[in-house]
């Protein structure tokens, strides 16, 4: 592909991008491996080439653009070898016109900027929220240890925090690797690895990981419980869910139960469960905001009304939470997100609604006390953004 053609390929996948996030479509991964499924004559020097453009774009764009002309506009403002690719020769986007619009270039929509400057994100702090993401995975110590890794992967390094992590250069194929497909490995972004910390799990304990989705958390739970005691893994989707006993085998956890959640029926579904728990975690459903080095699309399809819906969520899976722990038992809510009214307040909100639970204070290898917790941040910590408190139940 020429360059010119490459960046109408970006174009067009952009207006892909930018409608699926109007609405509520497939994600822009999803969208670039189709594009290129059907277009065979693109190499992957094209297509590396074309993703980065994409990228540069979205991350470019606050708000979400008028379409993927204006996205690229913005890119090729500040990069006059992109500008000279408007030609307007074959398979090229026409030359750029006097005064045509540009997308609004920022960190994210206004309403959402200001929203997490209330929660005290400014600066480098802010911009740094779509930066680009490291590769960390967590070597699972049911099967190996990180030295032992380190040594084995000569591109790897150790993460600077989490005491389990490594880092690989972006774009290393892992599936590829045979301590992968050995189980000894697991991705992980480090700020994952961190929070997950907070759970304090101990071998022969029981513990619930109420919201687990596909299992990432849950893995790391029964690597330091190594191996012995419960983890009880439930979640709402199926799908999700259904993806964590594969993971388990290859990974070696034999603790691991799962249970399907219906939304309005958990405290019944979860009755034997009720004041036995050492521990809950509550990695809730969220905005995401801490990931969006990852996904920065998603801040184009976030609005205040999600937020307030994934609030009520939020309120109502601690609610279920606290019904499962023991006596002293410790509840942990985690979330990746800087918003304050998804992080902080709703432990405030947890507080007034749950007399005589009290927070525990938390040392963990990153982050900073925020409110009643603990934040880490992309710009400051180089993980993905997460909020996360410990909460303990009253005796
Ligand atoms: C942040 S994700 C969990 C990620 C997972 N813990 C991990 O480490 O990979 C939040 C999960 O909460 C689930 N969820 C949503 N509503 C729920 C509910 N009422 N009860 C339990 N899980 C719920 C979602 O399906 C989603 O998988």
């Amino acid at each position: 592909m020429t360059p010119s053609a490459r960046t109408q390929a970006a174009i067009e996948l952009l207006d892909q991008i930018i409608a699926a996030a109007r609405e509520s479509g497939a994600a822009a991964d999803t969208l670039i491996a189709r594009y290129f499924a059907t277009r065979r004559y693109a190499g992957s020097k094209d297509r590396r080439a074309v993703r980065e453009l994409v990228y540069a774009a979205i991350r470019k764009a606050g708000d979400r653009p008028e379409n993927g002309r204006a996205a690229m506009l913005l890119v090729a403002d500040a990069d006059p070898a992109l500008a000279a690719t408007f030609d307007g020769s074959t398979h090229a986007p026409a030359p750029i016109g006097k005064d045509e619009p540009r997308a609004r270039a920022g960190v994210a929509p206004q309403w959402l900027t200001k929203a997490l400057r209330a929660s005290g994100l400014d600066g480098a702090a802010l911009t740094d929220l779509a930066g680009r993401a490291t590769l960390d995975l967590r070597v699972n110590t049911l099967i190996a240890d990180r030295p032992a890794v380190l040594a084995a992967l000569p591109e790897a390094e150790a993460t600077p925090h989490a005491p389990d992590g490594i880092r690989l250069p972006t774009g290393t194929n892992v599936e590829a690797l045979p301590l992968f497909n050995e189980g000894a490995l697991e991705v992980q972004d480090e700020g994952s690895q961190i929070v997950g910390l907070a759970m304090q799990a101990k071998p022969g304990q029981r513990i619930v990981d109420l919201c687990a989705g596909a299992g990432g958390k849950t893995l790391a739970l029964a690597a330091m419980m190594a191996n012995t005691g419960t983890v009880l893994a439930c979640d709402t989707d199926r799908n999700r869910l259904s993806r964590l006993a594969p993971r388990a085998t290859r990974a070696g956890a034999a603790i691991i139960e799962t249970q399907l959640l219906n939304p309005t029926r958990e405290i019944e579904a979860l009755s034997e469960w009720a004041g036995r728990a050492d521990g809950v975690l509550v990695d809730a459903p969220c905005s995401g905001t801490g990931t969006w080095r990852r996904n920065p699309e998603a801040r184009w399809r976030l609005t205040p009304d999600r937020v307030s819906r994934l609030q009520s969520t939020q309120q109502q899976v601690l609610s279920v939470a606290a019904t499962l722990v023991k006596p002293g038992g410790a509840l942990v809510y985690i979330v990746c997100s800087l918003l304050d009214a998804e992080g902080t307040d709703q432990v405030t909100w947890f507080l007034g609604a749950h007399p005589g639970w009290t927070i525990a204070p938390l040392s963990l290898p990153a982050g900073a006390v925020h409110g009643h917790g603990v934040r880490l941040e992309p710009g400051r910590d180089g993980t993905d953004g997460f909020f996360v408190a410990r909460l303990i139940s009253p005796c």
